[in-house]
């Protein structure tokens, strides 16, 4: 069993994640983490802090000379801003005066609608939202895009597993649908200020981002993750908590702002009749000797995988520091105020599909090894090996 977990303050000294029951011999460096982060920092309609983030990564354990050594993933992702917040986040008290003349010191009382301002408050018994806001705060998912880098080492090297995603929407505007894209598109889908692999839509995109900020709004959109090469036989029908469409539906809405997901064509679904819903099965050339139509299920039935490309979508709602202030109630006096706008992101749809690749990555490794067992990539590699071998015998 894969085991992950996240600790930190989005202006805290650093984020720390670790990754536990993970195999030996995993090639990664903290160079190929960097990578995933500085894609995770991109996007147009980012806010200032993208601009300076550095996102330093250290590996503080079960990585030596860039292989993985079975023990638990430690890595921390520093937070380049922590000098200016050292006081106002410090974990040792500070005293009050110290305190007085530091702007970001003053309790924030104007919670915003949308954000986990007021819920955290009540739940928690806080006069100030910047704790909740802390931990609420999307800077947790370059922790998360840590660990998923080093899942996707992980299936890369045992099942040759590639998972990439695209911006299918932002607001209104929609790019072509027709061809996935593939492994070899990810270059050009990062290149895109919004990522999206249609030129035309990926323009018509930062025009609707730009035209959002100038009207002090903010704007939501669809991502989709599809993982290529997964053999049939991930996940299992026999349980709710096995389903490999239950455990990612519940990873995707674990990132901040996803408020939908769709397994393969979702929601269009439901308004299709069975004839036209489902993705028929026929003798093939290939390697197994079965194959499908099409893939309107998205690679998975009965909460397994089929063997097709893996397909997930992810709705992302508005960001919800909206710049033209939304009303709230101040929660010092009970007067109506507007809401906190502070520096703030006006879209991250195109750093959200990079979260949710992780998270994607993480939940199939962890059904690679349920399914593969092992302690090292060979041993995994040589399982897996063996049983597709079955199958291209037995089909
Ligand atoms: C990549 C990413 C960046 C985000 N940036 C911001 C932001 O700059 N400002 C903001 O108010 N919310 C931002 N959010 C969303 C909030 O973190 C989120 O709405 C908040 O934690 C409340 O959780 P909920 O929306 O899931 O209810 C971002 C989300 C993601 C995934
Ligand atoms: C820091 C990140 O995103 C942050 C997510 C976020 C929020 O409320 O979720 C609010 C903003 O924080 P700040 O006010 O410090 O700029 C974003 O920048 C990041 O993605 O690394």
């Amino acid at each position: 069993m894969l085991r992950w977990i996240t600790a930190g303050e989005s202006h805290g000294p650093a984020l720390v994640a670790v990754l536990e029951g993970l195999v030996a011999g995993v090639e990664i460096t903290s160079g190929d983490v960097a990578g995933h982060l500085a894609r995770r920092r991109l996007g147009h309609g980012r806010g200032a802090r993208m601009k300076f983030e550095a996102d330093v990564v250290t590996f503080l354990g079960g990585v030596r000379h860039g292989l993985t050594q079975g023990g638990p993933v430690a890595v921390q992702v520093a937070n380049s801003e922590w000098p200016r917040w050292e006081k106002v986040m410090s974990p040792d008290p500070v005293a009050e005066e110290e305190l007085a003349g530091l702007a970001r010191s003053a309790p924030l009382t104007r919670p915003r609608p949308g954000h986990a301002d007021l819920p955290g408050m009540q739940k928690y018994g806080f006069d100030d939202a910047r704790p909740v806001l802390e931990r609420a705060s999307a800077r947790e998912t370059a922790a998360r895009t840590a660990l998923g880098a080093v899942a996707r080492a992980f299936l890369r090297q045992t099942l040759g597993v590639e998972v990439i995603s695209h911006v299918v929407s932002i607001g209104t505007v929609e790019a072509p649908t027709g061809v996935l894209p593939g492994p070899r598109d990810l270059e050009a889908i990062d290149a895109s200020p919004v990522r999206v692999f249609d030129a035309d839509a990926s323009a018509a995109m930062v025009a609707e981002v730009d035209a959002a900020k100038a009207d002090g709004d903010t704007l939501g959109g669809v991502v989709e993750v599809l993982a290529y090469g997964l053999p049939p036989g991930l996940g299992s029908h026999v349980h709710w908590d096995r389903r490999l469409d239950s455990r990612l539906a519940g990873a995707l809405m674990g990132i901040q702002a996803i408020k939908g997901v769709e397994v393969g064509d979702g929601f269009e679904t439901a308004r299709r009749r069975g004839s036209k819903a489902h993705d028929e099965i026929d003798r093939s050339d290939g390697e197994l000797g079965v194959s499908r139509r099409s893939n309107r299920a998205g690679g998975v039935e009965g909460g397994i995988t089929n063997g097709e490309p893996l397909r997930v979508r992810a709705a992302m709602k508005p960001i919800s520091t909206v710049p033209r202030a939304l009303s709230t109630v101040d929660t010092a006096t009970g007067e109506a105020a507007v809401a906190i706008s502070q520096r703030s992101d006006a879209c991250a749809v195109p750093a959200a599909g990079v979260v949710a690749e992780a998270m994607v990555a993480l939940v199939l490794a962890d059904a690679v090894l349920e399914k593969f067992g092992g302690d090292s990539v060979a041993e995994t590699k040589r399982n897996a090996e063996a049983y597709l071998a079955t199958l291209k015998e037995r089909w």
